[in-house]
């Protein structure tokens, strides 16, 4: 599946030529829709028009070709609204407060500024007070494993994590600012995280391949003193608990009962596992490339073998095919498309299918529709939406109103209940599974059960004035 998008096109029209009928059926037969136009200029034989065309990614080309191979037809320029949104980046830093005069001016810098350096000198934990550390997160990656499309590097990984950014500020008021790492050496990316922390409340890895990106939260966690949160394991593994503990419902089946395959065990798949787990779930099957993990094989991947143990109670060996007869619940954190409809129809009845790679998910949703009772995937322009940003701008706004110290395994299952509990049982169907991430409630809720937990397990340092004990 290729994601659609919006071209502005400027086009010279010879109309001794052509006819814009024939550039509206040209751009039809390859897969282009006009949704608008508009006449900039209507000379006598030459008419200049702005075209905006829905489009798949994969035909932009042909679009392109289309209308500079036709006869009276002149392309003056072409905009992406996706590339567009781009440029010059996504987000910036404002000040709090504008420098109007000297006044102003020794105040937030030399020599008021000093006094207040010295206080922080001296109390160090001032700097929650007096800088912008108690609202700020660093979204640090490596470029490593950027959504599904894999290593691509630090500085394509940007779009990513300014995304990321734009998102904790308008869902949680949260600042946040990209740090994309040229070195993929975990010692190396733990020495600048580290180095770096003086200003941040807390940390947000993004889009570290597995297996290191477990060594480096650990590592990362336990040496700060700030929460270290890695997005795609954590706040993955949080929205699909949420997404399925609905879906459930909705079929009228109980966790624990559950054939559930996860495939794709690296960073999102590990955690999904791992949380499934500690919320009851039984009959896990982990399968990745190398099939499904099974006790009396040896991994060299320490989350690999810790959950050979822990999951398929069967001892199953095999494939996705084989770990796909009888299954109740697909999660799909792997690659586009390695799921066919027979995959499908070798599941049990009443069957729950959330394809959340991205941006393709493992298999169409308009496929997948007639063969499973529930469909989810991680796009936002499907129903049921099961993506990590509903989750982490709560667990940050949580985890810094309370001053946490980390995010724990209490902290994660309280919030996947929250985000669960935002849609109401009335509302529940097998299109609303989970809300919105517009649904206001669900940071405050997220936010609130994060706190809640955190004091439960003495994880916080502060009690916000709005919470009581
Ligand atoms: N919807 C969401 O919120 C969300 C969140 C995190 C990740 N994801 C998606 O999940 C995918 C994995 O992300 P990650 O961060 O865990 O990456 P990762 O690189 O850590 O792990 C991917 C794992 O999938 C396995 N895999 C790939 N193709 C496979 C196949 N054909 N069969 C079996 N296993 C296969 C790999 O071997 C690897 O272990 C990406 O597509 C990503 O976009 C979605
Ligand atoms: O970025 C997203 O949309 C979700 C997730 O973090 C991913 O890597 O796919
Ligand atoms: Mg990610």
């Amino acid at each position: 599946m290729s994601i659609a998008t919006t071209m502005i096109i400027r086009l010279e029209i010879r109309k001794s030529v052509a006819t814009f009928g024939d550039v509206a059926s040209r751009l039809a037969a390859v897969g282009g829709d006009i949704v608008a136009i508009d006449v900039i200029r209507a000379g006598k034989d030459v008419t200049t028009r702005d075209i905006t065309v829905n489009v798949q990614d994969a035909a932009n080309e042909e679009i392109i070709t289309v209308l500079t191979d036709m006869p009276g037809i002149k392309v003056i320029n072409i905009s992406d609204r996706t590339f567009l949104a781009h440029i010059g980046g996504k987000i910036e830093i404002t000040p709090k407060m504008p420098i109007k005069n000297r006044e102003d001016l020794s105040l937030v810098y030399t020599p008021g500024v000093a006094r207040v350096c010295m206080a922080i000198a001296e109390d160090p934990g001032r700097a929650y007070s007096l800088t912008m550390k108690r609202n700020t997160v660093a979204v640090v990656t490596d470029g490593t494993a950027v959504l599904g499309l894999g290593d691509i590097g630090p500085e394509a990984a940007m779009p990513v994590m300014e995304g990321k950014a734009m998102l904790f500020k308008q869902l949680a008021d949260i600042d946040a600012f990209p740090l994309c790492l040229g070195t993929k050496d975990p010692e190396e990316i733990i020495r600048v995280v580290k180095a770096v922390t003086a200003g941040l409340g807390g940390i947000n890895l993004e889009d570290i391949s597995s297996p290191r990106c477990f060594e480096i939260e650990q590592r990362l966690s336990a040496e700060l003193d700030i929460p270290v949160f890695h997005d795609d394991q954590h706040g993955t593994a949080v929205v699909a608990l949420a997404g399925l503990l609905n879906a459930l419902k909705v079929v009228g089946k109980r966790l624990e009962d559950c054939r559930i395959v996860v495939v794709g065990i690296g960073a999102a798949g590990v955690s999904i596992c791992r949380l499934l787990l500690a919320a009851g779930a039984r009959r896990v099957y982990a399968v990745d490339r190398a099939g499904i993990l099974h006790k009396g094989q040896t991994y060299d991947n320490a989350e690999w073998s810790w959950l050979a143990e822990a999951t398929n109670p069967e001892g199953l060996t095999g494939g996705l095919t084989e770990a796909m007869q009888g299954a109740d619940v697909f999660i799909g954190v792997s690659s586009g498309g390695i799921l066919s409809v027979d995959h499908l129809k070798s599941m049990a009845e009443d069957n729950i299918v959330f394809a959340m790679a991205n941006p393709t998910p493992e298999i169409e949703p308009e496929l997948a529709e007639s063969y499973a009772r529930v469909v989810a995937t991680g796009r936002s322009d499907y129903p049921n939406q099961i993506n990590n940003v509903l989750c982490f701008p709560g667990i940050f706004r949580g985890a810094l109103d309370c001053r946490a110290k980390v995010v724990n395994l209490e902290m994660k299952l309280a919030a996947a209940q929250a985000i669960a509990s935002v849609v109401h049982p009335d509302e529940l169907n097998e299109q609303y599974i989970i809300p919105s991430i517009f649904n206001e409630k669900v940071v405050e809720g997220v936010r609130e059960a994060v706190i809640r937990a955190a004091i439960a397990t003495g994880m916080a340092r502060r009690l916000p004035p709005d919470i009581s004990e």
